[in-house]
């Protein structure tokens, strides 16, 4: 069976007044049926531009320069803006963001904003008028209920603030399954949620998967969730993939140097508080060679002028590095 979600050599450059940003610089992923990917990388790596790559909400600067973005067998990339509204936006993709409160209006009822995303996004069913705004009540209700969300029938008559963090972040999710997508893509949800309430929803993220028959992007930097929650794992850096392959593979034997560096910080590994030396470099200065050379403690003179392609390694993980070229 063809992936739902499958990223051929991405490119995405932006446009900015100090000169073209290369953002994306070759990024490659799979995404099977009813698994859950984990995407790493650091802070500037380029996990938001991949999302709004399929999501098809990129700015007005950007520019697509090459790749692919296939979904369930269709390249994204063609698609008119009417064709990603209706198919894509829709009832093909659900987005959990990041933080609730922002995407959440505090002066509005929580029922109001998401019966409003249903009203534009929800997929024809036939009812009309009072008859349609009934059944996406219901679904919602139905939904709330499952997110386990207190008072489900209520809730709808609330404001965001009346909810906690993890409650918000439920509504968010039963939000992303209202128009039933196949595919949900979540930017670090849990982020700013305490330790048990972050377990709670990567653990009902994992029910919802199997349930739903979702495939789900997980956007992270943390490790710790990746173990957790993911079949596979992407790790990216500087608009690149670097490794990928199932977590397992990776987490067991990571192989990409980066890859093991990020594994270094993580607090359940560190002896101390530790980060990589040096900085993502500037999608408006990339340097020659492997992107990740300055900071490598395995850099050999070749990582400077050649840039390598990602091969499998043994542990059947694809790896850019030289080292395996
Ligand atoms: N609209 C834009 N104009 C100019 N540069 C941009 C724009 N959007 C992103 N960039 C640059 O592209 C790089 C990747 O940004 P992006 O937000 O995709 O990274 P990220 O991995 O999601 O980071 P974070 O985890 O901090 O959100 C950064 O160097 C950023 O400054």
């Amino acid at each position: 069976m063809i992936p739902l979600l499958k990223i051929d050599g991405l490119k995405v450059s932006i446009r900015t007044d100090d000169g073209m940003a290369q953002v994306l610089d070759d990024i490659g992923l799979t995404l099977e049926r009813g698994r859950i990917l984990g995407v790493v990388g650091e802070s500037g790596c380029g996990k938001s531009t991949l999302i709004r790559a399929v999501m098809g909400i990129l700015p007005k600067a950007a520019a697509v320069e090459g790749g692919h973005i296939w979904f369930d067998g269709e390249n994204l990339l063609v698609f008119s803006e009417a064709e990603l509204n209706t198919r894509i936006r829709s009832s093909g993709i659900g987005f959990i963001p990041q933080d609730p409160l922002q995407a959440l209006n505090p002066v509005f009822k929580v029922g109001t904003q998401l019966l409003e995303t249903m009203r534009r996004h929800a997929p024809d069913d036939g009812s009309r008028g009072r008859d349609r705004q009934r059944r996406h009540v219901a679904r919602l209700v139905d939904l709330l209920r499952r997110m386990q969300v207190p008072d489900p029938e209520t809730a709808l008559e609330r404001y965001p603030h009346q909810f906690s963090g993890g409650q918000r972040q439920r509504l968010l999710i039963a939000a992303a399954l209202a128009c039933s997508p196949t595919l949900l893509i979540a930017d670090e949800p849990t982020t700013a949620l305490d330790v048990t309430t972050q377990h709670q929803i990567l653990l009902l993220l994992r029910e919802l998967v199997g349930e739903f028959g979702l495939s789900l992007l997980f956007v992270t930097h943390d490790f710790g969730v990746v173990a957790e929650l993911c079949d596979d794992l992407c790790v990216i850096y500087a608009g690149q993939t670097v490794e990928a392959g199932t977590v397992q593979a990776v987490l067991q034997a990571p192989s990409h140097p980066y890859t093991r560096a990020l594994l270094a910080c993580h607090p359940d590994r560190a002896t101390s508080f530790v980060g990589i030396p040096g900085l993502v470099p500037s999608p408006l200065a990339r340097p020659a060679g492997c992107q990740f050379a300055d900071r490598c403690g395995e850099a050999l003179p070749r990582c400077r002028t050649s840039s390598p392609l990602p091969v499998k390694t043994r542990s059947g993980a694809n790896v850019r590095c030289v080292q395996y070229a």
